[in-house]
């Protein structure tokens, strides 16, 4: 049954003149963003603090949101980035031996305006049916809506294609990062004596990704977004690595890109891209990307890895994809959608450079993809024999 408020302290206004109306937690106030629906049945602190999520309102299909409370071991990111959140029901008080505050507090104090008692099946069916909609979404406690203003606010949203968001969440100044995960899937061991020399570019790299990395062995430099070829070059890497991001991977890939080409014409570096990067490195190699109508973003979303013939479970959060028509000769897909057939995965024909559509750092999700990792860091040490 749907959770009618009284009185309704938060609403949520598509462009297309839809309200939805609940009650309003965490900051109050009002955003507008893109909206997009994150299926995962865990892992809410660990998606409003991935930096790809900045411009977009979140809308869990999941109805239990925020019962595990927050910690402070589970952020991506040091803040939300994330513009708002939707739930169908109102977090409970968290019961979690890990929780150090509510999801409630935890929003409140970071900005975050989130609105809950929404009817969530509804909306992700509205976004499955006319694609991810421009929202605004706003919180008063005296609940005093101008609706009006927020359909029109809404509407003049310019949407996240054609914009650079990377700029905005990417680290002011380079730093290294050695932290390992906290546990290493079943089969896989961490290498604790760091081998490899690694720059990994920061579009809004979530720090799972960075743990990962420093799991394989990999000693790893922080690059600025819009680092050069010379700015990577000049710490001697063995390999780069591009991280995930937000935004349009066209209009990041301006500054990103020619970097990439460079990269590839001038050395023979092993580089290794999830989702940002993978989009960023198929427009270095020649191919196209595309809006999608409403994304994937869960964690359980099936790809099928052509080389093995394996299908991994992965976690998924991307509005924008790569055409696995426009993949230039040279250019090998390896991993598809088992959901849509769209394209996961891409490697350059006998070169240790490739990049996934999804996320193999399972931050949240599954664990199936951990083998990228090891990947890269065997093509590094095999490029120095
Ligand atoms: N997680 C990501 O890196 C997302 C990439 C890109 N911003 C997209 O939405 O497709």
């Amino acid at each position: 049954m749907t959770f009618t408020p009284d009185r309704p302290t938060a609403c949520l206004a598509l462009a297309d003149g839809t309200l939805f109306y609940g009650i309003g937690f965490g900051a109050t106030g009002q955003t507008v963003a893109e909206l997009c629906f994150n299926t995962a049945m865990t892992g809410y602190q660990e998606i409003m603090t991935d930096p790809s999520y900045a411009g977009q309102v979140v809308t869990f299909t999941f109805p239990h949101i925020g019962n595990v409370g927050v910690n402070p071991d589970d952020d991506e990111t040091a803040e939300p980035v994330a513009a708002g959140m939707v739930v169908k029901w109102m977090p409970t008080d968290p019961s979690n031996w890990r929780s150090v505050q509510g999801l409630d507090t935890w929003l409140a104090a970071r900005g975050r305006i989130a609105i809950g008692g929404v009817d969530t099946r509804r909306l992700t069916r509205a976004i499955r049916q006319s694609g991810a909609p421009h929202v605004a979404l706003a919180h008063d406690p005296e609940g005093d809506f101008d609706t009006d203003a927020l359909i029109a606010a809404a509407r003049e949203f310019v949407g996240l294609e054609g914009l650079d968001l990377a700029r905005d969440v990417t680290c002011a100044q380079s730093y290294r990062w050695n932290e390992m995960r906290w546990a290493w899937p079943d089969g896989h061991q961490p290498q604790t004596d760091p081998q490899h020399k690694v720059v990994a570019i920061d579009y809004g790299a979530k720090r799972n990704i960075l743990r990962c990395l420093a799991s394989a062995g990999c000693d790893v430099t922080v690059l600025p977004a819009t680092a050069s070829y010379d700015d990577i070059m000049a710490h001697d890497p063995d390999g780069v690595f591009l991280s995930n991001g937000p935004g349009d991977p066209a209009a990041t890939g301006v500054y990103a890109v020619p970097m990439i080409r460079d990269i590839m014409d001038k050395t023979d570096l092993p580089m290794f891209g999830i989702c940002l990067g993978h989009q960023m490195l198929a427009l270095a190699l020649g191919a196209r990307t595309v809006k999608m109508n409403h994304g994937h973003h869960g964690a359980n979303h099936p790809v099928k890895d052509h080389d093995t013939g394996k299908v991994e479970i992965t976690s998924m959060n991307h509005g924008f994809a790569v055409d696995g028509q426009s993949l230039p000769n040279g250019v090998v897909e390896t991993h598809t959608s088992l959901f849509d057939g769209s394209n996961c995965g891409i490697r350059l024909d006998g070169r240790p450079v490739y990049s996934v559509q999804h996320h193999p750092e399972a931050s949240p999700g599954p664990q199936d993809s951990f083998y990228l990792f090891e990947r890269f860091a065997k093509a590094m040490a095999d490029r120095r024999v």
